[in-house]
C-alpha cells in the first residue's frame, strides 16, 4: 500500500494559523483531555478558543474549565453555537456513542469545517453517512501521551480536506507529539501499536515494580526504578537509532542475568502473545468499524 510518512520526535512550534482557529470537543473524556491538555499547555491558540462538551456536564466541565481555561457548554444551544462556531470539530466520544452523537448534530454541521474524528475504528465513509454529506475529514488515532507533548498520532484525511486543512489536521496533533500519515485502513494497525501502546507498556511497568517489590525493593523505590529503566531504554533507541535486538544484545552477557530472564520469558511465549495482544487490538478497532459500517450503510 501507501504514502506513509512521519513528522517530528518532538511537539512542533506553535503555528500562527492555529492560534486564529476555534476548536471544539465533542465529548470530554479521557482523550479530550489528554489532546485539549496539550495544545494548552504548547499554547495552541488562546483556551477559550478550545469549546468543549459531554453528555452529562457538571463536575467534569468546571473541573476542566478550571485546569485548563477552556469554554465549555451545558445547554443544547450552547453546545450547538461551540460546533457552529468552531473551524474544527473533534469528534471523541465513545464508538457506542458515535451513531447518535453524529446523527444528532448532521443539521448543524457545515461545509468548510474540518471533522476531526480520534474514535477507533468508525471510517471516514461511515462519519460522511452519519453526518448527511462529505464533509472534509481527517481521521486520527492518537494516543494519551498527547497531555504531556510526547503523543503518537495516525492520520488520514479524506479526498475533501484541503491543503490548508491537512496542515491543520497535522500542526494540531503535531503540537502534542509526533505524527504519522497513513492510508485509512492502516490505521488500524497504529490503533495496535501505537494507539492502545501506553496501556501494554504500563502493563509491563506494573509487573516490573510488582516484581520488584517481590524481590525486596520497597514499592516507591521499584517505581522509581521503573519509569528510569522504561525512559532510559526510549531514549536510547531514539537517540542512537540502534535496531532493539542490538540493544538488547548490549545488556546480555552470555551465561548472565539478562540471559536467563528472557530465555524463561521466550520459553513462556511472551514475545509471541504479546504480538497477539497487539494483533488483537487492531482487529477489534476493524470489528467495531465493521459493525458501525454495517449500521449505518448496511453494507
Ligand atoms: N483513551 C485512549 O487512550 C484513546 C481513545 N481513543 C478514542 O477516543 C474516543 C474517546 O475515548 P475516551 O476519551 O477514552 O472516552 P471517554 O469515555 O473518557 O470519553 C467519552 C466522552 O464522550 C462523551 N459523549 C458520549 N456521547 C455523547 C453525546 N451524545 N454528546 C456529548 N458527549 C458525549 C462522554 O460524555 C465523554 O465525555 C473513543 O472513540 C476512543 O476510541 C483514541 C485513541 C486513544
Ligand atoms: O481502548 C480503546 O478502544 C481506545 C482506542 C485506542 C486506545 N484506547
Amino acid at each position: 500500500m501507501t504514502t506513509q510518512s512521519a513528522a517530528g520526535a518532538s511537539p512542533a512550534a506553535p503555528d500562527t494559523q492555529l492560534q486564529q482557529l476555534r476548536f471544539c470537543f465533542y465529548g470530554a473524556g479521557s482523550m479530550a483531555e489528554a489532546v485539549a491538555r496539550g495544545m494548552t499547555g504548547r499554547k495552541l491558540c488562546p483556551p477559550e478558543q478550545i469549546g468543549m462538551f459531554n453528555r452529562s456536564g457538571g463536575q467534569r466541565l468546571a473541573d476542566l474549565r478550571a485546569l485548563y481555561g477552556v469554554t465549555t457548554a451545558e445547554t443544547p444551544e450552547d453546545k450547538d453555537r461551540l460546533l457552529a462556531e468552531a473551524d474544527v470539530v473533534i469528534l471523541s466520544m465513545k464508538p457506542k456513542d458515535a451513531e447518535e452523537a453524529l446523527r444528532s448534530v448532521a443539521a448543524t454541521l457545515r461545509p468548510g469545517q474540518l471533522i476531526v474524528s480520534m474514535i477507533a475504528g468508525l471510517s471516514i465513509r461511515t462519519i460522511q453517512a452519519l453526518l448527511g454529506q462529505p464533509l472534509a475529514v481527517v481521521r486520527t488515532m492518537p494516543n494519551t501521551s498527547s497531555s504531556i507533548g510526547l503523543g503518537a498520532t495516525g492520520l488520514s484525511f479524506s479526498g475533501e480536506v484541503s491543503d490548508e486543512q491537512r496542515r491543520i489536521g497535522e500542526q494540531l496533533f503535531r503540537s502534542v507529539g509526533m505524527t504519522v500519515t497513513v492510508e485509512e485502513p492502516l490505521l488500524e494497525a497504529v490503533t495496535g501499536v501505537s494507539g492502545s501502546g501506553p496501556a501494554y507498556l504500563y502493563y509491563i511497568m506494573e509487573s516490573m515494580i510488582q516484581a520488584g517489590v517481590e524481590l525486596g525493593l520497597d514499592s516507591g523505590l521499584a517505581r522509581e526504578l521503573t519509569v528510569q529503566t522504561m525512559l532510559g531504554a526510549a531514549e536510547m533507541m531514539r537517540i542512537t537509532g540502534e535496531q532493539p535486538a542490538e540493544l538488547r544484545r548490549q545488556v546480555t552477557s552470555p551465561g548472565g542475568t539478562t540471559q536467563a530472564a528472557i530465555a524463561l520469558m521466550e520459553e513462556h511465549g511472551v514475545g509471541l502473545h504479546f504480538r497477539q495482544g497487539m494483533k488483537k487490538s487492531s482487529q477489534r478497532a476493524s470489528e467495531i468499524g465493521r459493525d458501525l459500517e454495517r449500521s449505518v450503510l448496511g453494507d
